[in-house]
């Protein structure tokens, strides 16, 4: 199977439980948006599905093997992680942090067409510790997505970003899910409930929700986990919403 698993999963750290037996498939062709309120373990989840923090119990596949099996190198040809927070250790240009991305690939894309491809031309020689948080954010993205990897885990890529650059996105992780199997933290709802096929619905280590992401937005859960109300409107289509809360 082209896709990932996890079977199980749990993880403790300081006598707490953040993650309480989780076990997920994703697939190929799925958008899949990683929702909960701050703390609910989305990041610890996501690590553990890249292979960047062992769980205490449960495992992982991708593509149907363990992932525990993989090498550091086949790990990174196959799949792309975006975490939250990244530093290069060295003061990189866009440039070169796009190219790094790239030479994952055994095939590297031209560095000039991935930079125009993700609007960054006119940033190509600037260093990383003159970029804006946001500027940084989608450097980071495209180096992470460069090599086409048919794994894509991003932890919220767009936390840092405006909202035009958010729409990009957005359509961007859309086409990217139609080659690889995606899954993405995001607080955005209104924008999870438009561009994601599925939301999985973490509260507290536990999924309290997994469908399909109209069926998830309408689910008493969301306010419950929130503890917010929130108003829905459809709009012309019917994947299209508009969250707003309501007081
Ligand atoms: N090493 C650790 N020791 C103790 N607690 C930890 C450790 N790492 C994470 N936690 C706690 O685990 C919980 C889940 O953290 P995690 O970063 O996965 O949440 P999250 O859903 O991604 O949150 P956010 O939306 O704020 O990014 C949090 O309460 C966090 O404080």
């Amino acid at each position: 199977m082209s896709g990932i698993e996890c079977r199980s999963i749990r993880v403790e750290a300081g006598g707490k439980r953040l993650l309480d037996d989780i076990s997920l498939a994703f697939a190929k062709g799925t958008l899949t948006g990683l929702v909960g309120p701050n703390g609910a373990g989305k990041s610890t989840l996501l690590r553990v599905l890249a292979g960047y923090r062992r769980a205490d119990a449960g495992q992982v596949l991708w593509q149907g093997r363990d992932l525990a099996d993989w090498s550091a190198a086949e790990r990174g040809a196959a799949g792309g992680y975006l975490p939250q927070q990244l530093e290069p250790a060295w003061n990189y240009s866009v440039e070169e942090v796009v190219a790094l991305g790239a030479s994952r690939s055994a095939t590297p894309r031209p560095v000039a067409e991935l930079l125009v491809e993700h609007g960054l031309s006119e940033l190509a020689a600037r260093r990383w510790s003159a970029l804006s948080g946001g500027e940084r954010a989608r450097t980071m993205l495209a180096a992470t997505v460069a090599p086409r990897p048919g794994i894509i885990l991003a932890d919220e890529p767009g936390a840092s970003l405006d909202i035009r650059h958010r729409l990009d996105l957005a359509h961007r992780l859309r086409a990217l899910a139609e080659t690889a199997v995606l899954v993405v933290i995001m607080h955005d709802l209104d924008l999870a409930a438009r561009f994601c096929d599925r939301i999985v619905l973490l509260d507290a280590g536990r999924v309290v929700a997994d469908a399909a992401a109209q069926s998830v937005i309408s689910d008493p859960e969301l306010e419950r986990v929130f503890n917010i109300r929130l108003q829905r409107q459809a709009l012309e289509r019917d994947r299209d919403w508009l969250i707003g809360l309501s007081a």
